[in-house]
């Protein structure tokens, strides 16, 4: 898949309203602070925006002679503490912006390991880490900068004008003639910044699609001398980042200089009307001083107001990409609603611990049904196992019961109670399942084991490594229990990594215990001490398991035979031999059992 075209969160962009009001929620808890950045912004522009005037007495009191100690002493205790009031706002903006970006990170990672798995599946993870890392950090200016900046500009700038307003009305007209000239052309420039920004950060996504595909199959592009063809999407990625990035830049210098551009011209107008006015005396010099300095003293503002649009801009743009992944649909998280699943052993007398009534199932609306009025019952104890061709649907079986999908038709239920008035982390708390693949996080041995049990003491840790064949891997590790594996730590083998997640699930003392293809890597000698381990749990747990070797089942109490969705048959391995004709070419083929 090229990375350009992989899919991604909804595309939808927010609209002005809606980036406004999310720009809100994020700046609400920090309105505090906002208000005092801005009120410290406030002070240092005020602090400018007397100096003009302060100019304009200064040059009035030359004239007549008068001393002028004083007023210098005035002006430099202002620019000083305007200096250091500005100073000091600009910190704790900058701190309330890094709260912001801080907040957005926790509210999104937060919310992607809850996010439902058919969402997972649709949307490439790098794309959703450069929206976690990348877009977050764009979040920054937007967040405080673009507010403070819009709000100190705006006041700074209106206050600006009506002090040159009193000085002289005509040159004000001259200058705002100009103002509104340039200021017209910015506007045409903004939404440019915009769209580059928001295709900037696309390719930012892409970049990571393209570079988690590669990393997540390392070996296999190794071994495919893929290298150069891969690392070419990857330059694509970039190169396309780059192209948006420059043409952002672009709009943005043009937007960054329309400030100075303005004041320029303004300045040349006004020396040219100014001068003529001053010549046929309708105003003193040291009003035109005075103009002119104001006029300088609006590059701020105007420079600030410039900012904080083309910074508003880049902002919606994450804003938007950041909005795409709240709207993706997550997990319910309430643990008090439904309740959780009773701890009581199986072997109690009890409700029937799962019953699939009529299951149908498809993955999405566009996929072929995986399951097809799927019906059957699993004893309280005892090993049930799922067989059938590959595609037949067993996994998915499992999957449904832990609720990572919710079934399209009919009922799947746990303990007598449909599986959605369950509470999700009560229903899943009493399961132990182990994936087809046996995946290790990184970290320690240790911390792979207590995963999903992360209350369990060295003295259960001890017994499940006992039962799972691997205290021979302990001993043989570096650092024991406390060695790294995973990604950068000791390497596992295949059936290590299988062992280390049948321990991992005994840990939890599931009351139904999953295992998906939980041996297939073992080799004979650990797959028989393992299955004597699992029988022995199957006599006080629920226990299903997915083979495709037959004979890790045979002595299975109840196998139910899959087929494209169906079930074809449930029996014990004598009867389903005697019965059912696929199940009787599997058993001939893998067990060497005459066929019938
Ligand atoms: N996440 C998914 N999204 C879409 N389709 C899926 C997904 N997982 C499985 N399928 C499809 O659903 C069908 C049943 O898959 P399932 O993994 O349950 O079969 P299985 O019997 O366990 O196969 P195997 O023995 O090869 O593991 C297959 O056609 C598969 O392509």
């Amino acid at each position: 898949m090229n990375p350009a075209s992989a899919p991604t969160t909804e595309e939808t962009p927010l609209s002005a309203r809606e980036t406004i009001k999310a720009l809100h929620a994020y700046l609400r808890p920090h309105r505090w602070a906002v208000a005092l950045g801005l009120l410290c912004a406030l002070v240092g522009a005020a602090g400018g925006l007397l100096q003009p005037l302060a100019t304009k007495t200064l040059v009035d009191r030359l004239a007549s002679g008068e001393t002028l100690t004083g007023i210098l002493i005035a002006l430099t205790v202002l620019v000083l503490l305007g200096t250091a009031v500005e100073a000091f706002g600009a910190y704790v903006l900058e701190r309330t912006a890094e709260s912001v970006v801080m907040a957005a990170r926790r509210t999104l990672a937060g919310r992607l390991l809850r996010l439902r798995l058919a969402e997972w599946e649709r949307i490439p993870p790098g794309d959703l880490m450069s929206r976690v890392t990348s877009d977050t950090t764009l979040l920054r200016a937007v967040s405080t900068q673009t507010v403070v900046s819009a709000a100190t500009g705006a006041v700074a700038f209106v206050a600006a004008i009506v002090m040159m307003g009193c000085l002289d009305a005509v040159l004000l007209g001259v200058t705002l003639g100009v103002v509104v000239l340039v200021g017209g052309a910015v506007a045409l420039v903004m939404p440019r910044i915009a769209r580059a920004t928001e295709r900037a950060q696309e390719a930012v996504g892409e970049i990571s699609i393209a570079l988690e595909r590669v990393l997540g199959a390392f070996r296999k592009v190794k071994a495919s001398g893929a290298e150069e063809r891969e690392t070419a999407r990857v330059e694509a990625a970039a190169r396309r980042a780059w192209r948006h990035g420059v043409k952002s830049a672009k709009w943005e210098a043009v937007a960054g200089s329309a400030d100075e551009l303005a004041v320029q011209l303004a300045f040349l107008a006004v020396l040219g009307v100014g001068g003529a006015r001053v010549a046929s005396g309708e105003i003193p010099v040291s009003t035109l001083i005075a103009f002119l300095l104001y006029l300088f003293y609006l590059i701020d503002p105007v420079s600030k107001l410039v900012d904080a649009v083309s910074h508003y801009q880049e902002g919606a743009a994450a804003i938007s990409r950041i909005a795409q992944v709240e709207r993706l649909s997550t997990e319910p998280t309430d643990r008090r609603t439904g309740g959780c699943l009773p701890r009581q052993a199986a072997t109690e007398p009890g409700p029937v611990p799962v019953r699939f009534e009529d299951v149908s199932f498809r993955y999405r609306p566009d996929l072929p049904y995986t399951h097809q009025r799927v019906s059957f019952e699993v004893p309280r104890t005892g090993m049930t196992a799922f067989v059938g061709p590959s595609g037949a649907g067993k996994s998915t079986v499992f999957a449904l019961i832990e609720r990572f999908y919710e079934a399209t038709g009919g009922r799947v239920l746990v303990d007598g109670k449909d599986v959605r008035d369950w509470s999700l982390a009560g229903l899943r708390s009493a399961i132990g399942y182990v994936e087809q693949d046996a995946p290790v996080l990184a970290g320690t041995l240790r911390e792979n084991l207590v995963f999903a049990a992360p209350g369990a003491t060295d003295d259960d840790i001890r017994d499940v490594l006992t039962r799972a064949r691997l205290d021979p891997l302990v001993e043989r590790l570096p650092h024991g229990l406390d060695t790294p594996v995973g990604h950068r730590g000791s390497k596992l083998s295949g059936g290590e990594r299988q062992r280390v997640a049948i321990a991992r699930a005994l840990l939890r003392r599931p009351r139904l215990l999953l295992l998906d293809e939980a041996t297939s890597q073992l080799d004979a000698v650990n797959e028989l001490a393992l299955r004597d381990v699992i029988t022995e749990v199957a006599r006080e747990t629920t226990v299903l398991v997915v083979a495709h070797r037959l004979s890790t089942v045979t002595g299975a109490d109840r196998i139910v035979v899959m087929d494209s969705g169906r079930v074809r048959a449930v029996g014990s391995h004598e009867e389903l031999v005697a019965q059912d004709r696929l199940y009787a070419r599997l058993a001939a083929t893998q067990l060497l059992t005459p066929t019938r």
